[in-house]
């Protein structure tokens, strides 16, 4: 089965919008853990206009599912990570004013500082995965770096998706039976929702798990984050 895992940037975008501690990030993330979602997941930016370095440390304690960092690992990056050690490292290439994540890694091009970023972060215990577009060459470079997963950015999908095109999937089964036959773990994320999760999940072998957070957290202001969150396990079984 497919695992869900959180993205809480939004209740931090909240939150910081007044400046206080409403809504308190540490209490949702122990609840939607407790509501059932199998991870939590952060990207903190460098500008920390969401998540920021300091939630990162102090959610490590009361993250007891699976914690995933997601970033550019920028030396700053690189020393919070090390120092938190959560289960799962996620890297990706975002400049430092992206609205969000806008591409995946051109893993031929930054293989060897991969590769490096990568081996630091192994050693330290510490799985990793690459953001990666559905390209079965950019697949293969990201074998060679060692990682352990890479996380597909399903942005493409979800825009053909809406517009009723379903074969906006089919980059995504091939690059996946290419990551299964070089044993990359598959991770997938990106502008998934309740509408396009279950076909992509039945359509895409071997996806491990999937982090989400701006629709699930939208989609939270009507049905609730408990009701939300049982609905996303429901579209992953
Ligand atoms: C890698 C990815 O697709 C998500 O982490 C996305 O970048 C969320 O970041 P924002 O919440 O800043 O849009
Ligand atoms: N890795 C993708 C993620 O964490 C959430 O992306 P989105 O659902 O906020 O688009």
């Amino acid at each position: 089965m497919t695992k869900l895992s959180v993205n809480i940037n939004k209740i931090a975008t909240l939150r910081n919008a007044r400046g206080g501690n409403v809504p308190d990030l540490l209490k949702a993330a122990i609840d939607i853990q407790n509501f059932g979602a199998q991870g939590i997941t952060i990207h903190p930016r460098p500008d920390q206009r969401h998540i920021r370095y300091i939630d990162a440390i102090q959610l490590r304690p009361v993250v007891n599912t699976e914690f995933n960092i997601e970033g550019n690992p920028i030396p700053e990056f690189i020393d919070l990570v090390l120092r938190i050690k959560p289960e799962q490292v996620t890297l990706v290439p975002d400049a430092v004013d992206a609205i969000t994540s806008n591409a995946g890694w051109d893993t031929k091009t930054h293989g060897s500082f991969l590769k490096e970023v990568v081996e630091e972060f192994k050693r330290n215990g510490i799985r990793t995965s690459i953001f990666m577009d559905p390209v079965v060459s950019l697949i293969e470079g990201a074998a060679a770096t060692g990682t352990d997963r890479i996380e597909l950015y399903t942005e493409s999908y979800a825009v053909e998706f809406e517009k009723g095109n379903k074969r906006g999937v089919l980059p995504y089964v091939k690059a996946a039976k290419k990551a299964g036959e070089l044993s990359l773990g598959i991770n997938a994320g990106h502008d998934l929702n309740l509408e396009n999760l279950n076909y992509f999940v039945n359509e895409v072998p071997g996806v491990l798990e999937v982090s989400i957070g701006h629709a699930l957290i939208a989609e939270a202001l009507y049905f609730g984050l408990q009701n939300v969150v049982s609905m996303y396990l429901e579209k992953l079984k």
